[in-house]
């Protein structure tokens, strides 16, 4: 006696998720020592030994003044400076020191941030069926996505993925690809964790190499999580975002624009001066695109917003191209402002951010200059315990049905990828293309 064999239509149905995924808890971590970027200048020509550059300072000077940075954290300090004095020199073979560090540390620190992100989701970490885990610092197997499973005590049948070397576009594409894990098996349950730390990168200022300058005065330490699943348990799961669509879109020709290679003195990046002109005149395209595959037409004011924050530059052109109000990148540059560029860990921090100010808004405080209250920030240094109260925050399905548009975001990639990210439903879009049906603006 049994049932009618299934159809191949039936089988389908039952392996796939009802709804769309959605964010179900956010977690952020940084490493205890933190540096105010105005001191930063001295710091960095101190303990490298180049005070005599006095151009080089100069110039680290005049881009920590217009960065848009108060403070960044680091796992690097000058203790383990002193331990490993060569990291200062770029042609010294340094990568194996590095990469021992960064194997432990970068994994302990995702671990603080998937810890909190596990508590604010409100399930055990046994029941997360799929672990992405993004990072430059990864040099070596096993990687931090095993080691981060066993931190976080995980069943052995979790599906480890490893992003390496995305950089910050690893956050969205990590998003995007936990969008598909979410719907396409029913029940999963998607660990997002994004770790970076810039110790694989430390240098000492060196002539003709302007690009190491600019990484020293923008890149910071820290980690984010989040937890990803479709139809969420009542009573136990809340979507804080739901995602509507993911995409990806690589502008042609800007290959040599942005970069990071693996050598033995670590990991060199370079990063062209003209990425912020590049996205900003791409931007538009890609959310036009975006915002058609859902057929859906939106006034760029009425979204909210949530962009990787790359560079105060990069966060200027797109609010002068789009004609966005003061305020509607305010989680972004709080972020930029606050933590440093994290790579692809800092759109998580940026959602978190809008998370906590929808939150401040629906207690009535008021933003100061665009700036929420006080920080008691949800987020966690080392071990500490995070202050700050849960918000309860539910999506609304208005957008994604065409409705009035509520919200909207985009964490920005580098090299022209686009993640697009909505308030209550969030939209998520991947395109690739080598052939764009219209004319991209490269210059
Ligand atoms: C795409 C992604 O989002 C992925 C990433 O995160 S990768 C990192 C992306 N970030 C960036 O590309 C940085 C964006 N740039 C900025 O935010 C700003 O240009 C900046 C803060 C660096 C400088 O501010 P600004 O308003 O442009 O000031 P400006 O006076 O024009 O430039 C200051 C100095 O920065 C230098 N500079 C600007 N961009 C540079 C670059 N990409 N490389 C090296 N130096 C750079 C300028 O040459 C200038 O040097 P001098 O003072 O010696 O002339």
């Amino acid at each position: 006696m049994g049932s009618a064999p299934a159809t191949v239509g039936e089988i389908r149905r039952a392996q796939r998720a009802d709804g769309p995924a959605a964010v179900l808890g956010i977690g952020t971590a940084n490493p205890p020592t933190c540096m105010a970027q105005d001191d930063y200048p001295d710091y960095y020509f101190r303990v490298t030994n180049s005070e005599h550059l006095t151009d080089l300072k100069a110039k680290l000077t005049r881009i920590c003044k217009k960065s848009g940075i108060r403070q960044r954290y680091m796992h690097l300090n000058e203790e383990l400076l002193a331990a490993h004095p060569d990291f200062t020199d770029r042609k010294s073979p340094s990568l194996d020191a590095r990469v021992d560090i960064a194997s432990a540390a970068v994994p302990e620190l995702a671990a603080s941030a998937a810890a909190k992100a596990i508590a604010d989701w409100g399930r055990p970490a046994t029941e997360i069926t799929h672990l992405i885990f993004s990072t430059y610092s990864g040099a070596r197997a096993p990687s931090g996505d095993r080691r981060l499973a066993s931190l976080l005590g995980l069943s052995p049948t979790v599906s480890r993925t490893m992003l390496n070397l995305h950089g910050c576009y690893g956050g969205g594409r990590s998003l995007q690809l936990a969008k598909e894990l979410a719907e396409n098996n029913r029940g999963a349950r998607v660990l997002v964790a994004c770790s970076e730390i810039s110790l694989i990168a430390f240098y000492g200022p060196e002539g003709g190499c302007p690009d190491n300058i600019l990484g020293q005065a923008l890149f910071g330490d820290g980690s984010g999580a989040v937890i990803i699943g479709a139809d969420p348990v009542s009573n136990v799961e809340r979507p804080l975002f739901e995602m509507a669509l993911a995409s990806q879109t690589t502008i042609p020709d800007t290959e040599d624009d942005i970069s990071m290679e693996i050598n033995k003195g670590g990991m060199e990046y370079h990063i062209s001066n003209k990425v912020p002109r590049l996205l900003g005149c791409n931007v538009e395209r890609c959310l036009i695109d975006a915002f058609d595959a859902l057929g859906v037409r939106a006034k760029w004011n009425d979204l909210f917003w949530a962009i990787h924050p790359g560079g105060r530059a990069i966060l200027d052109h797109i609010e002068e191209v789009l004609g966005l109000d003061d305020g509607k990148l305010a989680a972004s540059r709080h972020v930029l402002s606050e933590f440093g560029n994290m790579s692809g860990t800092t759109v998580i921090f940026v959602l978190d951010e809008l998370r906590r100010r929808r939150a401040v808004k629906k207690e009535g405080r008021h933003y100061r200059n665009g700036e929420a209250p006080a920080a008691g920030s949800g987020h966690q240094r080392g071990n500490a315990e995070c202050p700050m109260p849960r918000p309860r925050l539910r999506a609304s399905p208005s957008h994604a049905h065409g409705k009035q548009q509520s919200a909207a975001g985009l964490p920005y990639v580098p090299s022209a990828s686009v993640d697009a990210i909505g308030d209550d439903p969030l939209v998520v879009v991947h395109v690739e293309s080598d052939a764009p049906p219209r004319p991209w603006l490269a210059s």
